[in-house]
This record gives C-alpha cells, structure tokens and sequence, in this order.
C-alpha cells in the first residue's frame, strides 16, 4: 500500500481564520518570569494533596465496595484514585509514563488483538505459559514474552511466574470485538498509522491554522496527516485503509455498550412524547428514522424495549456502513437504507428523526446543511427531531467528554457541545425550536428534542418552554 509521507503542498490555511482578533482581548498585565527549580522534575507533583484524597478514598472505598450497583459512588473513588497517582507521581514519572509506557502498550495490546493474544490467554482463568500461547498465535515465543513483561507492568494481565500469564477482566475484554477493535483502528492498517497518525501531526496542524479553532472537515487535520483530500469516513472507507471503515463502525457500538440509553425508564419519555400520537393509520408511516445510524445499535435497542411499537423503523447511514450489517444482526423489522445525509431526505413525515453523536462530527457551518435536509421532510406540529449528544458543563467537565472534544476537532474540525453551543446551532443557525433536553444517565449524554418552530408548527409554546427550561 503507498502511503506519501512527502510534507503537503496545499494551502493549509484555507478555511481558517489566519489571524487571532486581539480587538476586545485586554492584556493582563505579567509578572518577570521566574526561572523554574529543575529539581522538580524529580518532586512529586503535589504531596501536599495525598492525606485528603487517601481519607476521601477510604470513605469512598468503603462505600463503593458495601454499594457495588452504585456506579456513582465507584467513580468517584476512581476519581480519587486517579488523582491520588498524579499527585504521587513526579514529573519525570508522568513523563515516562505517557511517552514511553502508555505509547508501546497501546501497540502491545493492539498487535494482541490482531493476533488473538488476549483471546487465547482469556479463554480461561488458569495461567498460561508464554510459548502455549506463542504456539497458538504465531508469535516468536522469546519476543512474546517481552511484550507480556511490558503488559503486566503496566497492571493488564497478571504475571503467576517466569514466562507465565493469566488474564485480567480488561485484557478478556479485549477479545470481545466491541471493545478490542479501537486498537487497531488506533494503531491503522499496514503503515498508515490509523487515528494515532492523527493525533501526531495536531501540534503541527495546529501551527498551519495559526493556532486557531479548527473548521474545516474539507480542510481538517486527517486532510493533513494523510496527505488525502477525503475527510475521515471518506477516508475510513476507503479500500486501501481497509478495515478502518469496519473497525470504526465496531468501536462506536463500545462508546455507547452498557451505558444507559435513551429509551431506559426514567430519561426520555418515549411513550408520552413518540408512541402517543403516532399517526398508525397508513401502514407506511415511519415511528423513528436513525441517521446516520451506523450498524443499527440505537435502533436495536429501541426495539428491544419497546417490540410492539408500531411504524416502519429506519436505519439509514453511508452506503458502505450498512453494508457492513449482516441479515442477523439486526430484528427483522428495521429497515436498512444507504442515505448521504448531505442529501434530501427520502423518508418524510416520521414521527422521529434521530441524530446519535452525528453533529458532533460536523463544525456548526456544515451542521445547518444536514439539518435543512431533516427540516424539510418533518412534518409541522407532528415530527420530532432527537439529537443524542454531549451536552459539556460550563465548570467540571469529565476526561471522557473533553477527550472526545478534542478528538473531534483532530479528526474531522468539529466538537462537543456545550448547552449555549447547542441553542446557536440549532435555534438560532438551523432556524429549530428545542423543546426539551433529557439527560441520560448519570453523565453528560442527553437527548435535545426538537421541532419545527411555532409559525411552522402548531406545537404549543407553553410546553415548549417549560421543556426547555429544564437544568442538566
Ligand atoms: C460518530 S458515528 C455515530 C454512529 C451512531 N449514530 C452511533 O451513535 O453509534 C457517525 C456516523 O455518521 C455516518 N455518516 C458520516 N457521513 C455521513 C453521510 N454523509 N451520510 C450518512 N451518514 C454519514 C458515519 O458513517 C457514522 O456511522
């Protein structure tokens, strides 16, 4: 496979403001530089913070371990936990540990994957010997041994001996292919480097917008690290990165795998607010429409907890995707359709349009096109559009969702939302009425409900508000 690593030429600037406003920027002013002790390097971070965080870990740990079901209560003792290590750790350590012992993990466990290292190792709990499991998978059995030594020193699997292994719940785990597959969709197919190509040239990418936010899925950072002009799904499922396309259709249903959904009890009214009022009459009346639904999880789901609902169930995402998904994979009665959202939408007047962690790929300017293509085909005073997005805090937002922020700007300019984000984008940019957001969970995932607005719908503004009102 040829993969140019030759700098690219284009101008790396287009779609990018070039240079910062400084207009309305006051300075403050700043204090000399002081030179800093290089001593530090070997101090732990913050001693100081340890006797409180090891008694609120005591409590904590008290509680989560006499609570188990309470998932709240386990992470915030792995909240406690994490800063506990950051505080006892010195610079050099979290150093060491990100480049070097983080870096080659990531590759160990992913050449684990391909390989079936971790199935192997999982397919019991009783050790293993290293050239058992070498014989089993191919590998030379002197340099599978090194590389386990690295895994159990980085807590993965657990070492019961010289050259012998048994596994972890984690290193299992990573043989179910819902979770595994991020590794190698991480690390990419023969040299391309996968989404990690990303990541490593952001700094540099950064540096051709001037440091500016990035806008432009046309003329974004996989533009940039690939030397290609297809964006990520483009890209993704392109022949020569196969099975990127895959992979990444598999590792979105782990983003979402046993964490509560929309249609549990207790978050989104789906009785109240889709099933009551579901025009039924003509057979061909469409209940939910999934766009951009990728291999069907959300719609599954929804079938699952509702199987008598009645009206067409529709999945529609790019052509590849769907046909990724396998007659069994899915209840019978979803349907599957290829469908560019950049497109007129073909189903028209469903009771629902729904969006999971789709806008979030888009910047805001190419979001208003998507949503134009759903607006028109809702029908006024009876359509529903459900946006299942991340709605960001303004103060205290989790490593997950910050994460995901910063992995959406690197791979394809967009981002996570916060509330006001989301009232500019769909209010005031697509011309929507939000009528509601529903958290899901414990977390920050909700559904914003949506309408077409008041002279288009003859929805009530009284309900409107009191939804939209409502606090995350
Ligand atoms: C981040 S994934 C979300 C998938 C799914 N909704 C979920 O939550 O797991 C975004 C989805 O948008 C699809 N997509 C991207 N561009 C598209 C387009 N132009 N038309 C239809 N689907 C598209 C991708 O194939 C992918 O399945």
């Amino acid at each position: 496979m040829a993969i140019s690593v030759q700098p690219p030429t284009r101008d790396r600037t287009a779609g990018h403001r070039t240079k910062k406003s400084t207009s309305s920027v006051s300075v403050t002013p700043v204090s000399e530089p002081q030179p800093i002790d290089p001593s530090i390097i070997n101090r732990p971070n913050d001693l100081s913070a340890v006797p409180d965080l090891l008694s609120a870990i005591f409590t904590q740990g008290i509680a989560a371990v006499t609570s188990p079901s309470d998932d709240a209560t386990r992470l915030a003792l792995l909240s406690s936990a994490r800063a506990l290590v950051l505080a006892l750790e010195s610079p050099r350590e979290t150093m060491l540990r990100q480049c070097w012992a983080d870096t080659v993990c990531m590759s160990t466990l992913s050449v684990g994957v391909d390989t079936g290292v971790w199935a192997y190792l999982g397919r019991d709990d009783r050790p293993k010997r290293v050239a058992d499991i070498a014989a089993a998978t191919g590998f030379e059995a002197a340099y599978l041994a090194r590389l386990l030594k690295h895994v159990a020193a980085m807590g993965h699997v657990i070492e019961t001996g010289k050259d012998e292994y048994k596994p972890t719940n984690f290193s299992k785990a990573l043989a179910i292919p819902t979770l595994g597959a991020a590794y190698p969709l991480f690390t990419g197919p023969g040299n391309t480097g996968g989404v990690l190509r990303c990541t490593a040239s952001f700094p540099s990418y950064l540096k051709s917008t001037n440091l500016t936010t990035p806008t432009s899925i046309t003329n974004s950072n996989t533009q940039f690290a690939f030397d290609t002009p297809k964006n990520f799904f483009e890209l993704c499922h392109d022949p020569a990165y196969a099975p990127m396309g895959a992979q990444f259709n598999t590792h979105m249903g782990s983003y979402a795998f046993g964490r509560p959904t929309w249609v549990d009890e207790g978050f989104y009214p789906v009785g109240e607010r889709l099933l009551e009022g579901f025009d039924d009459e003509d057979e061909t009346a469409a209940l939910l429409v999934d766009i951009g639904g990728s291999i069907g999880h959300d719609l599954q789901k929804f079938r699952d907890a509702f199987p008598e609902a009645k009206g067409r169930l529709v999945l529609q995402d790019l052509e590849p995707v769907v046909r990724q998904v396998k007659e069994d994979d899915l209840d019978a009665s979803i349907e599957r359709m290829a469908y560019d959202f950049l497109t007129e939408q073909p189903v028209k007047g469903a009771r629902a349009y729904y969006m999971h962690s789709v806008l979030h790929d888009w910047p805001d300017h190419q979001c208003v096109p998507i949503l134009e293509n759903v607006k028109a085909a809702m029908k006024p005073g009876y359509s529903r559009l459900l946006i299942n997005e991340n709605v960001i805090p303004d103060v205290g937002a989790s490593w997950e969702s910050t994460s995901l922020d910063i992995m959406m700007s690197c791979l394809v300019s967009s981002k996570e939302r916060t509330r006001d984000e989301w009232v500019q984008l769909l209010e005031r940019d697509a011309g929507l009425k939000i009528t509601g957001f529903y958290p899901v969970g414990h977390g920050v995932e909700s559904i914003i409900e949506c309408e077409l607005p008041s002279e288009e719908s003859e929805s009530s503004n009284e309900d409107t508000e009191s939804s939209t009102d409502e606090s995350l």
